[in-house]
């Protein structure tokens, strides 16, 4: 816009200024609600200072403080006003933390032809052991690091309990599995082949996760100035927390006039807001697995998995008009669900057209009215048979934000009767990952439970 603005005749450029207006104004709008509570500022907290010290004396140039949020640890708030296209943090390519650096660190001359290793996992090993060099040029970075990650991969035993059925605990075990192989691939073997380089002491299980969880919540996809695509460390800029409507947006690219990293923004963001990236298109499981939070509003990225078996229609012909050969479907919440074309009931519309065709119910122009409905009560009567069974193996919250099983019946020797509801945990004194892994269940509930209500409401009115 600001391109056009410049080059437009006068009659044009009133309109793009309008347009530019309009577009200002609606971004403003977005996101205003993900305001979290800001607990205190920076300045009695050592680690951080130091941070933005060192980081300052590097190069890095900020318009974004360190703030404490409840429930996300630091955050990075505006110090002034930014706007539209503005860059709020810019990280000389000098400090970050690439697959170049380690070409030339010990590690990756010792290792480099172990066993086809890959920069990921020299990257990672560095890390582990960089944390503990008194004398590394990143000790300032390692040391404003926080010392547990707690994200799923350190999920304890009861949070995986709470779990068990979902998508979420398929997830983490299956990334904890694998963590726990690559360890085994690689210890104590290095340990025995390099002893001046992977000290037992450093290379333990503990270590090695820690490292694992710091590039999975801390990494960030840059293009380096020589071209290449590379997983890196980006000091200082790791301190930005996610929203799902974020103010940067657009990063990732070392500008090749100033060899630094901007992170310009894509909304404004006001003095004293808190400044917030994204760190992709994730759904909550993912979130939880690798970053160990769930962001607050409607995540649009959030799915529940789906097998629908099609394998009746196949025979009988039907699965021809199936536009999809993938037997697992998005169903998004029924909120970011739109209208148009045949009713869509407030459901996602992929989902209402596949099974549509897969129960051999595809509507086009000539059907009539009544066909619709009759055969839009099919489907919506297969939907609540799906999702209704989901609901009822999620375990209910009640108000007071406490946590209960299901309820327990027995035969007693005269009669049968029920038990109370058994109460499993408060959730304000529960530890932080049975916390977490009731707050995914909880997401999925709202998600399962609002197609269930729109199905519902549409059957009485077809
Ligand atoms: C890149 S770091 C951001 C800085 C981090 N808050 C800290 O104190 O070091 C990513 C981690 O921040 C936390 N985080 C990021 N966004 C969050 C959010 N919207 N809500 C809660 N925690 C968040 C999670 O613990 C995540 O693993």
């Amino acid at each position: 816009m600001n391109k056009l603005l410049l080059t437009s005749n006068a009659a044009s450029k009133e309109v793009f200024q309008m347009l530019q207006d309009e577009i200002v104004a609606r971004l403003r709008s977005v996101g205003k609600k993900d305001n979290s509570q800001m607990v205190s500022q920076t300045q009695y907290h050592d680690a951080e200072d130091s941070l933005l010290k060192w980081g300052e004396h590097h190069g890095v140039k900020s318009k974004l403080r360190i703030a404490f949020y409840q429930g996300a640890g630091r955050g990075m708030v505006a110090s002034e006003s930014i706007g539209v296209g503005d860059t709020a943090l810019e990280i000389p390519e000098s400090l970050i933390i690439s697959e170049e650096l380690l070409c030339q660190s010990e590690v990756f001359l010792a290792i480099k032809d172990f066993n086809n290793i890959t920069s990921e996992t020299m990257l990672l090993l560095w890390s582990m052991r960089e944390r503990h060099n008194l004398s590394s040029k990143f000790k300032t970075y390692f040391e404003a690091l926080p010392e547990n990650f707690n994200t799923g991969l350190s999920f304890g035993i009861d949070a995986l309990a709470a779990l068990e059925g979902t998508l979420l605990f398929d997830e983490i075990m299956q990334a904890k599995q694998h963590l726990r192989q690559q360890y085994e691939d690689l210890f104590p073997l290095l340990c025995t082949n390099f002893p001046e380089i992977f000290r037992k002491d450093v290379c333990t299980w503990d270590n090695f996760l820690w490292a694992c969880e710091l590039w999975y919540s801390n990494s960030m996809m840059v293009v380096l100035s020589s071209g290449k695509l590379s997983t890196c460390l980006v000091p200082v800029a790791g301190l930005l927390n996610h929203s799902v409507s974020p103010h940067i947006l657009n990063y990732g690219r070392v500008d090749e006039a100033t060899k630094s990293l901007k992170f310009p923004l894509s909304r404004p963001c006001d003095a004293g807001e808190q400044c917030f990236l994204s760190y992709g298109k994730h759904p909550g499981s993912h979130l939880v697995t690798f970053y160990g939070f769930l962001p607050r509003g409607d995540n649009p990225y959030d799915f529940i998995p789906l097998d629908l078996d099609t394998s009746a229609d196949e025979e009988d012909g039907a699965a021809q008009s199936v536009s999809t050969s993938q037997t697992t479907h998005m169903v998004r919440g029924t909120w970011l669900s739109r209208s148009g074309g045949f009713p869509t009931y407030g459901l996602p519309q992929p989902l209402l057209s596949h099974l549509r065709a897969a129960l051999g119910c595809d509507l086009d122009e000539s059907t009539t009215e009544a066909d619709i409905k009759e055969n839009d009560r099919v489907v919506l009567e297969t939907l609540l048979s799906i999702f209704n069974p989901m609901l009822e193996d999620l375990p209910e919250t009640d108000e007071s934000d406490r946590c209960y099983s299901r309820p327990h019946f027995c035969v007693g020797a005269i009669h049968l009767h029920h038990l109370p509801v058994v109460l499993i945990s408060n959730r304000e004194s529960a530890s932080w990952d049975v916390k977490l892994a009731l707050g995914y269940k909880d997401l999925q509930r709202r998600i399962i439970s609002s197609i269930v209500t729109s199905c519902t409401s549409a059957l009485e009115n077809v």
